[in-house]
Parts: structure tokens; sequence; C-alpha cells
């Protein structure tokens, strides 16, 4: 699959290891991956085969006994690597953006959601506080959360999951990264929540032209919106093919099972 330099995050041979105490786990080994601007991009892996890992690595966020050893991870012309400390900030919400697998642990329990919506508004442009908090509203709205008025003055702890979630959308949406990395953003929401949320992505990725990689074990999910899909297998990329390749012409054995799994 051939794309844009300019218009693709890269992820070009990317190893990270991690220390413990009973020696070094190679988590990623070595893996390449292209998302590129305005599609969707899969990640699919059955469970610790280093999709988060490979995600976290991208942010600049990985634990603290984890290492990216080798690789270059590159977007809008710059490579991650070579950041200053103010740049990665930067680059973590305003390049790339991530909504993470267990949504309460990445909203601020200290803020209400109105809260941390209008800051991420005011982050990205200068604006008036009230004129933030409208538009803070109208994305809460866009991911259908009830009563957005009402919402804005909770804390994350008053919110359920699926609601959290929505607000970690709604934040993303408020924020436009040029990327963004949805890891298992629906695993554990009811399916009425799941749809609306899916289509969503969907919208950001078509209307802001976003580049998303969205990472999941649902390979009925993949086939509904994913444009390219990347096969993850323990710590390496097994296969990479555009959506309707993977699903009528799957090459790699792995890939195959999997798909034998859900028909
Ligand atoms: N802090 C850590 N210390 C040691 N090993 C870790 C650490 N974090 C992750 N790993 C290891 O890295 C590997 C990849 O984990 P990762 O979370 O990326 O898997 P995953 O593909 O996202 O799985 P899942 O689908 O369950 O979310 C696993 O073998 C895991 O044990
Ligand atoms: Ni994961």
């Amino acid at each position: 699959m051939e794309w844009q330099e300019n218009k693709t995050l890269k992820i070009q041979n990317l190893r990270v290891d991690f220390l413990t105490k009973t020696g070094t786990i190679q988590a990623v080994k070595g893996v390449n991956l292209t998302v590129p601007k305005g599609k969707i991009t899969a990640l699919v892996g059955e469970s610790g085969s280093g999709k988060s890992v490979t995600s976290l690595a991208v942010l600049g966020l990985l634990p603290r006994n984890g290492k990216i050893v080798e690789g270059e991870i590159t977007a809008e012309g710059m490579e991650f690597g070579k950041l200053s400390k103010e740049q990665k900030k930067r680059w973590n919400g305003s390049t790339v953006g991530m909504i993470f697998q267990d949504p309460s642990a990445s909203l601020n329990p200290l803020y209400t959601v109105g809260n941390q919506i209008t800051e991420g508004i005011r982050q990205r442009q200068k604006m008036k506080k009230e004129e933030a908090e409208k538009l803070a509203l109208s994305y809460l709205k866009a991911v259908k959360l009830p009563n957005p008025k009402q919402l804005m003055k909770k804390y994350p702890f008053e919110l359920s999951g699926g609601m959290c979630q929505r607000v970690m959308i709604a934040i993303a949406m408020a924020l436009k990264p040029k990327y963004l990395i949805a890891d298992e953003p629906t695993t554990a929401l009811d399916v009425t929540v799941q749809r609306q949320i899916l289509s969503e992505i969907y919208r950001m990725s078509r209307e802001q032209k976003m580049g998303i990689l969205f990472i999941t074990h649902d390979l009925g999910v993949v086939a509904e919106i994913a444009d390219q899909v990347y096969i993850m297998q323990v710590g390496e990329i097994v296969e990479a093919a555009p959506v309707d390749e993977i699903f009528h012409r799957p090459t790699h054995p792995y890939t195959k099972k999997l798909l034998s799994a859900i028909l």
C-alpha cells in the first residue's frame, strides 16, 4: 500500500522491550505500520500481541519499565524520537490523540467533564471561556450524550463507563488531532452505544480527514468500518492488506484462523 509521506503516521521497525525481574520481554518486534489521513486502519490481534504497547509507544506513554529500543515514528514531517519535551507534549494530543481501552483511567478525576473539554478546546485555539463552553456542549451533543448541559458539571466518577468513553471521544473531537488511536473504544459498551461511537469515529475520519488507528478484536467491526487491516501476532505484523483482501483472500494462516473463528 502506497501513501503520500506527509499524509501518514508512519511506524517503522518499532521494537519495544520491557525490563522485568525475570528478564527482558520483547513485546513489539519490528513493527511497520502506516496510518493514512482520512481512513480507518484496523490493528487486529489476540490478547497480549502488542497492540496497546505499540500505541502507547507512539504517544510516548510507555510504562516506566518499557523502552523503545529501535524504530522511527513520524508524522507531519516530525520524527517523534527527535522532539524536545515541549514538542512531545504538543505531539501528544494535537498530532496524535488517543482513546484508551479504559476510559475511567484517562479522564482526570479532579475536574468536571465541562472543564476537561473546555480546556482541551482552549489549548488548541484562543477563545473566551463562554465560547469554548458552547463548543464543548456541541461536541457532547455530537456523541449523543443525554443532558449535555448537566453533564458539563459532573465529575468522571459520576458517569458510567460508556459515558466516560463518549466524553473521551468528544475531547478527541475537540482537540482535532491529525491522527487518532482508538484502543478497543467500544469494548464493554452496550450495542446501541457501540454503534453510535463507531459511526462518530467513521465520521471523524471522513469529515475531518483524521487518520484513525482502530485497535480491536472484533472482525465484524473491522469489516464494517476499516479501510485497511494489519494483523498482529506475538509482537509482529503478520499480514497487512486492504479490508476486502483480508476477508476474501487472507494469506497468513493466523489470519485464516481468525476469520474461521467468526464465520
Ligand atoms: N509494564 C509491563 N511490563 C512487562 N510486560 C508488559 C508490560 N506492559 C505490557 N507488557 C507485555 O507486553 C505484551 C503486549 O501487551 P499489550 O497490552 O500490547 O497487548 P494487546 O495486544 O494490547 O492485548 P489486549 O488485546 O489484551 O489489550 C504482553 O505480553 C504484556 O505482558
Ligand atoms: Ni490492548
